[in-house]
């Protein structure tokens, strides 16, 4: 399949990084844009300072905000958050081609059905080719050049070949899978957890205390993504425990960042208000909880985050109950 004409839905930070990939492995780019002071910074002056500060972008990067015009390339990357799936669906479902991939790249579950973005995707846009892309990778990392792998997952390995090829450039490493459940649930779960690991450092608990809930928050996402049709190995890998290292390593993670800030004392509402960035870590923690209670599932860590997020507990009562539950079996 010829996947020259790359076209990204989402000019915030993680579409502009991906922009950068693909001109970086040689494609020809066209990024989707909602706001126009956004579509006219990269056409005229080749940056995106709202979302991607610092960075200069390739002049041969174009911007726009027809969906006929982005749905003509070769290979679609949907990066606008997850809330938004539906309405790009229903944008490009007149224009969209029979086998054309549509590479998912936002990370998050959506809310009011629990449902995947895969799931949805599949079921709105028929005719094209789902695939995830998901994996340890900051935007600001990528954007710059730095070195960061991913996991490609697809229904069919020769493309998540082709898509490795069309994407990768020896900065940018994609390794391809045919687990799209596991990676996808992987890089949306993580995101909540992250915000458990910013609680620990933002409450000053200690290094052991953050490795020891970030292994069990391993086991939980692990214990999750099985019990949705992932499998193990996938949660091992770059898109499960690859991307859990890196955001619950950073607080140049969103997610992580507001978990210190719940740490320190702030309330949820404070800590999210005026964010122009996304925290998808927020929506998921509902949508795990929900799934959790229809499937019987024991999500002690995401269900903390969940009643703190939301209010229904103190920081300090939710430490406690999760240091106070029985003493079990490790595994
Ligand atoms: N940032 C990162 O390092 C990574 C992010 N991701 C995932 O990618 C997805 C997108 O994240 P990211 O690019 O960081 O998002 P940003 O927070 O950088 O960008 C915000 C997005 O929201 C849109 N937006 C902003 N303001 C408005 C508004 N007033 N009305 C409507 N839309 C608005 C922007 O639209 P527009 O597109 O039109 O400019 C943009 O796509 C998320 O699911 C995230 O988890 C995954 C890996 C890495
Ligand atoms: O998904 C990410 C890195 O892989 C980005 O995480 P944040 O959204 O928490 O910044």
């Amino acid at each position: 399949m010829q996947l020259q004409s790359v076209g990204i839905i989402g000019a915030g930070a993680w579409g502009t990084a991906l922009a950068t990939v693909a001109r970086r492995a040689g494609r020809d780019v066209l990024l989707w844009a909602h706001e126009p002071e956004t579509i006219s910074a990269i056409n005229d002056s080749h940056r995106n300072e709202v979302f991607l500060p610092g960075v200069a972008l390739d002049p041969a990067i174009e911007a726009t905000g027809r969906f006929n015009e982005v749905a003509t390339c070769d290979l679609l990357l949907m990066v606008r958050p997850r809330q938004h799936l539906r309405a790009i669906a229903g944008e490009l479902k007149p224009y969209v081609r029979e086998g054309q991939p549509f590479l998912i790249c936002a990370k998050g579950i959506e809310q009011a059905t629990g449902r995947l973005m895969s799931q949805i995707a599949a079921e709105l846009l028929p005719a094209a080719a789902i695939a995830v892309l998901s994996g340890p990778s900051f935007a600001a990392d990528v954007a710059r050049g730095l070195p960061a792998a991913v996991t490609l997952a697809t229904g069919e390995e020769e493309l998540g070949r082709e898509l490795s090829h069309a994407l990768s450039s020896p900065p940018f490493r994609g390794y391809w899978s045919g687990d799209v459940l596991g990676a996808e649930i992987g890089g949306a779960v993580k995101n909540v957890y992250a915000i458990a690991a910013g609680i620990v450092v933002g409450k000053e608990l200690g290094e052991s205390a953050k490795a020891g809930l970030v292994t069990r928050s391993f086991a939980e996402m692990a214990r999750f993504a099985v019990a949705l049709g992932g499998k193990l190995e996938t949660l091992i890998g770059l898109s499960g425990l690859g991307d859990l290292v890196l955001t619950c390593g950073s607080p140049k993670s969103r997610n992580m960042s507001l978990g210190v800030a719940l740490g320190e004392g702030m309330s949820a509402e404070e800590a999210l208000s005026g964010r122009l960035t996304v925290t998808e870590g927020v929506a998921t923690a509902r949508a795990m909880v929900e799934i959790a209670q229809v499937r019987g599932i024991e999500l002690p860590i995401a269900e903390a985050v969940h009643a703190v997020i939301t209010g229904q507990t103190s920081v300090d009562a939710a430490i406690e109950s999760l240091l106070s539950r029985p003493l079990r079996s490790e595994l």
